[in-house]
């Protein structure tokens, strides 16, 4: 049985897990569009190649899991018979992943589509929707509890996403057909509703994946999911003759061969941050929050095409940010309120839900 210092600090390494996930989220779902559309911006073109760059620094997260497995040995006692593993995951959660991974290849394509089509503003707005897709999802896989408070954040953030529409009206880039238009804006609509099935996949495949989830094995299955989707986008790249591509687009790439290569590597590290925000966040929280951080940042990422790309800053853009803030407070002031209610009902030797499970 825990002492109740322990479950405090169990909650405290929780929460502050929870803000590092919620950050690493941030960092992705804004910078990712802005970088991979200056990519189409300046002369690129590939949409394989985009997809793949989404997932393709996979290794990365090598560093961290490496980390986790130094601290797990440090802290085994010299009694303990079995040697410390580096890998945690067993065959269920790693086909589960590696399923979750080819599904989110077919995103990626499908989100890059959208992104290489349309303005920034416009496949944020299309990418809005996906908070109905997942609180939907998520209601039917794993049964996710609404509240008063996060019913009324899914629909302010999905109004704050219509009024975005509004604008949009005009909106086709030069040059690009009309059939290219609608194709890039129900690709994104597609993306939508694949990653509103995705992100409560993930979340239900923690609960059925027949092993206790620590943050070290949320690493292991971003670095399973990711690798299979880059696999996934290696053979649209091979089919499309991308690799071979690359370097003559380098060398014609606008704004100089160097930085078509910086801009690539720095893409694929951001877009990392991206996804294990993601499923961090559905670690520490749940599928729905991490849904709805998306919404969130989606008009942070308007805000910043205005800045960098010189979109325009129209009223819908500024009425959408204040909806989507006060959705937003809206989910957290009732999960206070909630967990609140929990901690007094729960007695001091029990763990609270919020507690149970130690990052
Ligand atoms: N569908 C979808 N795919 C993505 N890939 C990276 N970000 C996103 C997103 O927000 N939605």
């Amino acid at each position: 049985m825990e002492t109740q210092t322990q479950t405090q600090s169990n909650a405290a390494m929780k929460r502050a897990l929870l803000l590092l996930n919620i950050l690493l989220l941030s960092i992705g779902n804004c910078g990712g569009p802005l970088v991979m559309r200056l990519y189409f911006l300046h002369g690129g073109k590939r949409v394989w190649l985009s997809s793949w760059l989404l997932t393709a620094a996979w290794p990365i997260i090598i560093i961290p899991i490496t980390i986790a497995y130094l601290h797990r040995r440090h802290g085994s006692t010299a009694q303990s018979s079995s040697p410390t593993k580096f890998f945690l995951m067993k065959p269920p959660l790693f086909i589960a992943s590696a399923v979750v991974g080819i599904l989110t290849g077919l995103d990626d394509y499908l989100y890059a589509y959208g992104v290489a089509r349309l303005p920034v503003s416009t496949s944020a707005l299309i990418i809005a929707s996906q908070l109905a897709f997942t609180a939907g999802f998520a209601f039917l896989l794993v049964k996710q509890k609404f509240t008063s408070f996060s019913v009324n954040a899914v629909f302010l953030l999905t109004i704050g996403a219509a009024v975005l529409a509004l604008h949009t009206n005009n909106d086709r880039p030069n040059g690009e057909s009309n059939k290219e238009y609608v194709l890039g804006f129900l690709m994104t609509l597609a993306a939508a509703a694949l990653y509103g099935f995705i992100l409560p996949l993930v979340e239900l495949t923690y609960k059925k994946g027949k092993q206790e989830i620590s943050y070290a094995l949320v690493m292991e299955y971003q670095m399973v999911m990711c690798l299979f989707a880059t696999l996934f986008c290696t053979v649209g790249m091979l089919v499309n003759n991308d690799f071979k591509a690359i370097r003559r687009e380098a060398r014609e790439f606008e704004l100089g061969e160097g930085r078509y290569y910086v801009l690539a590597v720095g893409s694929a590290l951001i877009w990392q941050c991206f996804f294990l925000g993601a499923v961090g966040v559905i670690f520490c929280a749940s599928s729905l929050l991490s849904g709805i951080l998306i919404s969130v940042l989606l008009p942070v990422t308007e805000v910043l095409a205005v800045i960098f790309y010189d979109e325009k800053f129209q009223a819908e853009k500024g009425v959408s940010l204040v909806l989507s803030l006060w959705g937003f407070i809206s989910y957290f002031y009732g999960e206070i309120k909630q967990n609140n209610k929990k901690m007094k009902q729960t007695p001091v030797t029990e763990m609270p839900q919020v507690d149970s499970n130690p990052c």
